[in-house]
């Protein structure tokens, strides 16, 4: 029995087309009304997740559950429950942006579907360009159209499969804004996305699928406190005092950032060390103005775990939180 804050869960899931494992046991859930991104270079089996959650491909083994409902056998309940804003905008170029919603709205039979529409037009932003033909709207503004009619009957789940792939940075960074919001208004948010920052600003859980399985999952800072040697910063008053603190921590790995008097120094991340540090320098009577640790970046973390970076490998085990 899934527990009623879980929107989907997924178990054991695989999937091959002829001889190629595209999906190999992906298990992971998602609570109700976060925002989940599924992480993954081209071809990882991001669509092909999205496809078997949003019950146009059935998978070979495992099983699904999207709001309680399994996706191979209550496959209409799921349909009721979600919708799926993909790469290629559904929108019809000819008509306008309300006709294509108020359209829309007529074949999903429902009641208010023009109050729907203004609505939606006005929340994305469109209400101004709403009755020119979207053959005239630019990338950003088609991308939110179609985001604004899957929103169409108010699903609780929503699929977007990358949802700012080629759009500008100011559409992206407003793309963010809708999603952020969607979440925070109750509907579950379910995004593949290539863009490491993309999910680093969205997200609350990510999982990153490399070859068809997940090998690592958390929150960003989770994911990011994975990777061994933080680096911390430590700023002093003048340049004498960055001088002594250098000296009495020489058998560390320390760089000098002579603009802002401060020094990095590379730890193995672990308490211990980050004590042993401030210790000697307050043991020496000196004061730190600044400090701050500096977490490698996601797209660190990504690099690592799909054995692109040089340096230490990580073993799935270490990643992967049960
Ligand atoms: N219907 C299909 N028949 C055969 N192979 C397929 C089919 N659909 C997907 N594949 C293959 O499965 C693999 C995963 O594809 P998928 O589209 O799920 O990846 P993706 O992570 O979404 O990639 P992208 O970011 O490029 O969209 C790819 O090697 C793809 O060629």
């Amino acid at each position: 029995m899934i527990q009623t804050n879980t929107a989907i869960s997924v178990s054991g899931i695989e999937k091959s087309f002829k001889n190629i494992k595209v999906l190999q046991n992906v298990n992971f859930t998602v609570r109700k009304g976060s925002i989940f991104a599924l992480l993954g270079s081209n071809g990882a089996g991001k669509t092909t997740m999205i496809k078997i959650l949003s019950t146009l491909i059935k998978p070979d083994q495992g099983s699904a559950q999207v709001c309680g409902f399994d996706v191979t056998r209550q496959p209409n309940q799921v349909r009721e429950e979600i919708s799926l804003t993909g790469q290629n905008a559904a929108v019809d170029g000819v008509l306008t942006g309300r006709e294509n919603l108020r359209m829309l709205g007529k074949l999903r039979h429902l009641p208010d579907s023009n109050q729907q529409a203004d609505v939606l037009l006005e929340r994305f932003d469109l209400l101004e360009a709403a009755d020119r033909r979207v053959a005239t709207y630019s990338g950003g503004m088609r991308r939110r159209l179609d985001l604004s009619m899957s929103l169409l009957g108010t699903p609780s789940v929503v699929f977007l499969d990358e949802p700012t792939t080629g759009l500008d940075p100011q559409s992206r960074i407003t793309m963010w804004k809708i999603i952020t919001d969607l979440a925070h208004s109750g509907i579950t948010v379910f995004l593949t996305t290539q863009y490491l920052d993309e999910a680093d600003q969205l997200a609350d859980q990510i999982a990153i699928l490399n070859n068809g399985k997940i090998v690592a999952e958390g929150t960003a800072a989770e994911l990011k406190k994975l990777l061994p040697h933080g680096h911390i910063e430590l700023s002093f008053r003048n340049e004498k005092e960055v001088q002594t603190a250098r000296d009495l921590l020489g058998d560390y790995k320390v760089s000098l950032d002579g603009e802002n008097q401060a020094l990095i120094v590379t730890t193995d991340g672990s308490i211990k060390q980050m004590t042993d540090i401030l210790n000697r320098l307050q043991n020496a009577g000196l004061s730190v103005a600044e400090f701050a640790q500096k977490l490698p970046t996601l797209e660190d973390v990504f690099l690592t775990i799909i054995g692109e970076k040089q340096g230490k490998e990580m073993s799935n085990d270490d990643l992967i939180r049960n």
